[in-house]
């Protein structure tokens, strides 16, 4: 268990808490379970772990393998990657404990410096990973009455989706690096994911932390390499709102206009969870975290199914590309999604 002084409301865990969070949905159960256990945890936590999810164990390990070897090269050789970035977490001065990798799956020039082998692991992951958040974006959509149930994840198979995969490393602390009161480092401060969902798997190291709605706790999420944890994205909590997507591929027609609703896509019904990682241990700890987002010109905006008299849009309509740049200028731990509120 983790507990200790770092940050600014650090409460100890309850174990009893973290066993019922942690506990898992198995995908392998009747879909109507899966369905409504991925709704309830949705909308009570904006986060849950996935068991038997059906991804090959071969497909991450050879992933996390890729990543470990990449990471454990001398530092000047990472650094002439442009995606590799250390300490340094987005571009308003939030410092970590970490080091970590960002690749583009649509990008073909953030994969094309590396060598074959590296990018064929990380295809095979992205591919197998999209499939798992597809699936639960289908289930989502279901259990919150969208009837075209492929309306979320459309956007992820898009081929303009603006997804990509994290590898974040964080290393063992050495002493002379680690906090005062000895407990803990923060190797990721705290933050909610901006795209719609995260399908986020680390090695057998505790690090992952999640932050209660309205609770001001800090629980600490027991590893499972095994299991995928999902977290809600900002998008998706916008997006159980308004929503009405059309994907052209999808249609496979031309279609004019996109009417792209990811309101803040549940119009507030989801909630993203407010997370961070901390390291704690003598061990690496590696987390690989494939962020599901949505075109850049998608416009974000709930299901007509989800905004109603009496629950009406919480959020003004905005694009992907719009709601990733305020992402990107604020600080990490500011709450972005209140910028897109509606007056009324
Ligand atoms: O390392 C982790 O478990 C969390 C990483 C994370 O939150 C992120 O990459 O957005
Ligand atoms: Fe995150």
């Amino acid at each position: 268990m983790v507990g200790g002084g770092c940050g600014r409301c650090v409460v100890e865990g309850d174990q009893e808490e973290v066993i019922r969070i942690g506990g898992g949905v198995d995908m392998r159960k009747e879909r109507k379970l899966v369905v409504e256990e991925i709704v309830r945890a949705s909308e009570e936590y904006g986060f849950f772990k996935v068991v038997n999810h059906g991804v090959s164990p071969h497909i991450i390990s050879n992933m996390e393998e890729a990543a470990f070897s990449f990471f454990s090269q001398p530092f000047p050789s990472k650094t002439a990657f442009p995606t590799y970035g250390s300490n340094n977490i987005g571009f308003s001065g939030d410092l970590g404990h970490l080091e970590y990798l960002i690749l583009h799956p649509t990008h073909y020039s953030s994969l094309f410096h590396y060598p074959s082998n590296f990018r064929s692991s990380v295809n095979e992951y992205i591919k197998a990973v999209r499939e798992v958040a597809c699936e639960i974006l289908e289930m989502m959509a279901e259990g919150v009455g969208v009837p075209n149930t492929w309306a979320f994840s459309a956007l992820l198979r898009d081929h303009d989706s603006d997804s990509l995969l994290r590898l974040n490393h964080y290393p063992p602390l050495l002493p002379s690096h680690s906090s005062p009161s000895n407990s803990y480092n923060l190797g990721f401060g705290e933050h909610s994911d901006p795209q719609i969902i995260t399908i986020l798997r680390s090695n057998d190291v505790h690090g992952l932390q999640i932050s209660l709605p309205d609770k001001g706790l800090w629980l600490p999420v027991s590893p499972d390499p095994s299991a995928f944890f999902v977290n809600v994205g900002d998008v998706l909590q916008f997006q159980c709102s308004n929503y009405c997507g059309f994907h052209r591929s999808v249609l496979n027609q031309s279609v004019q206009c996109f009417d792209w609703n990811l309101k803040v896509m549940t119009n507030g019904r989801f909630v993203s969870v407010r997370h961070r990682a901390v390291t704690n241990s003598h061990k690496s700890r590696m987390s690989m975290a494939y962020f599901g987002g949505p075109p850049l010109n998608a416009c974000i905006v709930a299901p007509p199914e989800m905004v109603t008299p009496e629950r009406p849009s919480l959020y003004r309509p905005f694009t992907w590309a719009e709601y990733k740049q305020a992402a990107y200028s604020l600080r990490l731990g500011d709450n972005r999604i209140h910028h897109f509120r509606s007056s009324t």
